[in-house]
């Protein structure tokens, strides 16, 4: 399981959020923006210290006892933009990630699982931002994480783009736990296996049949969308 109880202040914003989840498939962070789903991550990852415990399988990251720092989580970061190496080509930044982990991972099949195998000889300053966000994919992986934290992947890129890389994280969700900020809900409905909703710093459980009149903001078909998300995963937003 991935439990989570975080709770303090960042800058002012005040984050409350205790959630326990299975530690496989992705887990979508729904809301609008200002809600908190950045500072929940970064939370997460310990890049920010609040008060509360973190575990993640079986590693206790965080607890009333000890705080383990960013460097020593096992995490997959990936950002709305990459930051690859420019001056590198793909296989460069991917031998940099490589051996600065002591990870023993299986090069090849997350160069395949991540579509990479025709860009590896590219610059990366050659390269589409679909292409360039599988690259960033495919680095996180090499250091072998516990868990993949993904914040808003996939916002900056054009429909087809987003349509090749939606297979692909779903595929990684199933060896990999992955929570998934966005605040997307047509790509939540496609990739997630539960969501949890965030509102103001919080995490809200409303009845789905009280969706349409809590969500102010949201066409009907992305509430549709949403509340088909969840009702597949058999859980409430
Ligand atoms: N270091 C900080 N200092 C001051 N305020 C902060 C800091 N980090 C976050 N905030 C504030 O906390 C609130 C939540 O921000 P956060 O980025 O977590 O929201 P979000 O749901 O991810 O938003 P978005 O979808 O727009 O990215 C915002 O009001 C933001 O301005």
């Amino acid at each position: 399981m991935i439990e989570v109880s975080l709770c303090g202040s960042v800058g002012g914003f005040a984050l409350d959020a205790t959630f326990s989840v299975p530690a496989q498939g992705v887990t979508a962070i729904w809301g609008p923006s200002g809600s908190g789903k950045t500072t929940l991550l970064r939370a997460i990852a310990g890049l920010v210290q609040l008060n509360g415990r973190v575990r993640i399988g079986d590693a206790v990251w965080q607890d009333d006892a000890r705080f383990t720092p960013v460097h020593q989580r096992r995490i997959g970061y990936v950002f709305q933009e990459p930051s690859l190496l420019s001056h590198l080509s793909v296989q460069g930044n991917l031998d940099y990630a490589r051996y600065r982990s002591d990870a023993a991972v299986d090069f090849d099949k997350i160069v395949a699982q991540t579509g990479i195998d025709g860009l590896l000889g590219r610059g990366v300053t050659k390269l589409s931002g679909g292409e360039r966000q599988r690259v960033a994919i495919a680095r996180t992986l090499l250091s072998a994480p516990d868990v993949l934290l993904m914040d808003e992947p996939l916002s900056s890129l054009d429909g087809d783009a987003k349509a090749g890389l939606i297979p692909v994280i779903a595929a990684i969700g199933k060896t990999l736990p992955v929570l998934y900020v966005s605040h997307d809900a047509f790509e939540i409905e496609r990739l997630a296996d539960r969501v949890l909703r965030l509102s103001k710093g919080r995490l809200i459980d409303v009845p789905e049949t009280d969706f349409a009149t809590e969500v102010e903001g949201l066409s009907e078909a992305e509430l549709k969308a949403l509340a088909r998300a969840a009702l597949k995963a058999g859980i409430r937003v």
